[in-house]
């Protein structure tokens, strides 16, 4: 699992730290790793010319620690002070002992680098970048150096992926101790480039504030049939979707949770010709949801159109786990599903969620998390809000967030939300706890994608197909 930190917990872990090591010991630390990664981007540290842009704070310490150890090692390095006065007295004494100096010209010091080390401001910064910092920054774009953020992009929000302003689009970004969410979390994950972790010691709490699956944690959640697994145990899906208008929503979400690894599907709703021409292995059901026979999870909602609100009140009445996407979300009442004692996961787009909440669709992309979270506190239920990174949270305020990483801009195609919703549906059909049954489902779901796209255009339909190589991928890690 990659796990992430917010600021406040990060500072308490380096205090603790601090006390036990000798005085300015972790930031030496903090400037090797950094100085180690630059020389890597480098290859060749001799002569390179390298740009400091120094805030106020430690960031800058940082950056001018790393500075003297590649100056030591032939590099021509050249600080730029923000704030002339503020800067880190020891780290600036200690570029100019190994032979590095404060650039006289700024400007054509930066035109020239072949890299720029940002250290405007790490976690102590908030808000976008100051207009000076702004305009050092658009100097170096259009140059071929390489830009490497220390800590974090400068203007970015740590604990949030929030950019409120303007920031710094980083190369690589050399974070140190652990991740910070805004680094995993768009639209600020998008400004680090590439992230680096420096370890450095730090002792960090059990539970995290954001985490990333990774492949092996997704194959330790995967659901495999045993010699004993009937369909009952692998799991039941019953998919309530599709209208005359929108017949595909129906065959795309039951592709999913059949591909999802679903003991059965019973679809139920108006495209049952449709779904049968195309899956043969479905159990259609012409009556209402609760007629159906057993189900241990319902999918609700895509493509269901305004004519489905009696399908979808009913389905929210039955006592299993219920996945509500799309058309469904419009027509849900908050106070029925806080009211459930079976859980709920709530599958919205940043439109679907901003109507949600009553909010410009430009606002929840801007605070995807802040967005989220009140989406889970609304209606008491799971919430994972699709993107560019998307986003999982419990119904529990404290419990950490989860982003997937396998996402790719080829899955914003029509269709592709109703395959995730039946695939969801099919984990949580399996006895996955929402949290997991939605994660592990955009993770699968991403890794299709890339699977089927190949950097071309790909199709929801060629998503659900490429399920299966997508879960072969993550449960050959198992034999490593
Ligand atoms: N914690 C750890 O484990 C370790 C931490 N380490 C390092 O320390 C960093 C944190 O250092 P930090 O606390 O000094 O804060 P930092 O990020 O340098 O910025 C604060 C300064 O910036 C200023 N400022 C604020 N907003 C601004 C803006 N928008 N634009 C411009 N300026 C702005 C603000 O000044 P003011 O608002 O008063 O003008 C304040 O002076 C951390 O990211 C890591 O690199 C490592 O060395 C070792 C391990
Ligand atoms: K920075």
């Amino acid at each position: 699992m990659r796990t992430a930190y917010c600021v406040e917990t990060v500072r308490a872990a380096e205090r603790e730290l601090m006390a036990r090591l000798p005085e300015g010991a972790l930031m030496q630390r903090a400037a090797a790793g950094l100085a180690a990664v630059c020389a890597d981007v480098l290859g060749r540290v001799t002569g390179a010319r390298i740009v400091l842009l120094v805030g106020s704070g430690d960031n800058g310490g940082d950056a001018l620690y790393a500075g003297a150890r590649l100056a030591r090692r032939g590099a021509g390095v050249r600080a730029v002070l923000l704030a002339p006065d503020r800067a880190h007295s020891a780290g600036l004494a200690a570029l100019r002992a190994a032979g590095g100096r404060v650039a006289e010209d700024p400007y054509g010091a930066l035109r020239a680098a072949d890299l720029v080390l940002d250290g405007i401001t790490g976690i102590g910064g908030h808000g976008g970048l100051r207009p000076d910092a702004v305009e050092l920054v658009r100097a170096t774009l259009g140059t071929d150096a390489v830009m490497v953020a220390v800590d974090l992009p400068s203007g970015v929000e740590a604990d949030t992926g929030e950019v409120r302003g303007e920031a710094v689009r980083a190369d690589v970004t050399v974070t140190f101790g652990t991740y910070k969410p805004g680094l995993l979390i768009d639209p600020a994950r998008d400004y680090a480039g590439a992230v680096r972790l420096v370890e450095i010691g730090l002792e960090l709490p059990p539970t995290a504030d954001a985490e990333a699956l990774q492949y092996r944690d997704v194959a330790g959640l995967l659901p495999v049939p045993d010699a004993e697994s009937d369909k009952y145990r692998r799991g039941v899906v019953g998919v309530v979707a599709g209208s005359a208008r929108y017949p595909g929503a129906a065959v795309l979400a039951v592709a999913g949770a059949l591909r999802g690894g679903a003991g059965a599907v019973r679809y139920v709703g108006p495209a049952a010709d449709a779904v049968i021409a195309r899956f043969p292995e479905t159990l259609v059901h012409q009556g209402p949801p609760g007629k159906a026979g057993r189900v241990q999870s319902w999918v609700v909602g895509p493509g269901l159109g305004d004519s489905g609100r009696d399908f979808l009140d009913e389905v929210i009445a039955e006592d299993v786990p219920v996945l509500v996407d799309a058309d469904g979300l419009r027509l849900l009442d908050a106070a029925r599903v806080r009211s459930r004692t079976a859980p709920t996961l709530l599958t919205p787009h940043a439109g679907e969620a901003a109507a949600l909440l009553g909010v410009a669709r430009e606002q929840v992309e801007a605070a995807r998390l802040a967005s989220v979270r009140a989406l889970a506190e609304k209606y008491g239920a799971t919430v994972l809000l699709k993107g560019s990174t998307t986003l999982v949270v419990g119904p529990h305020p404290e419990s950490p967030v989860r982003v997937n990483p396998t996402g790719t801009p080829w899955l914003a195609t029509a269709g592709s939300g109703d395959v995730l919703s039946g695939l969801a549906g099919a984990l949580l059909a399996a006895g996955l706890e929402p949290l997991d049954a939605a994660s592990v489902a955009a993770y699968l779901h991403g890794l299709a994608a890339r699977h089927a796209s190949r950097g071309a255009p790909v199709i929801a339909s060629e998503v659900a197909a490429a399920l299966p190589a997508a879960w072969r991928d993550i449960r050959d890690v198992l034999r490593d």
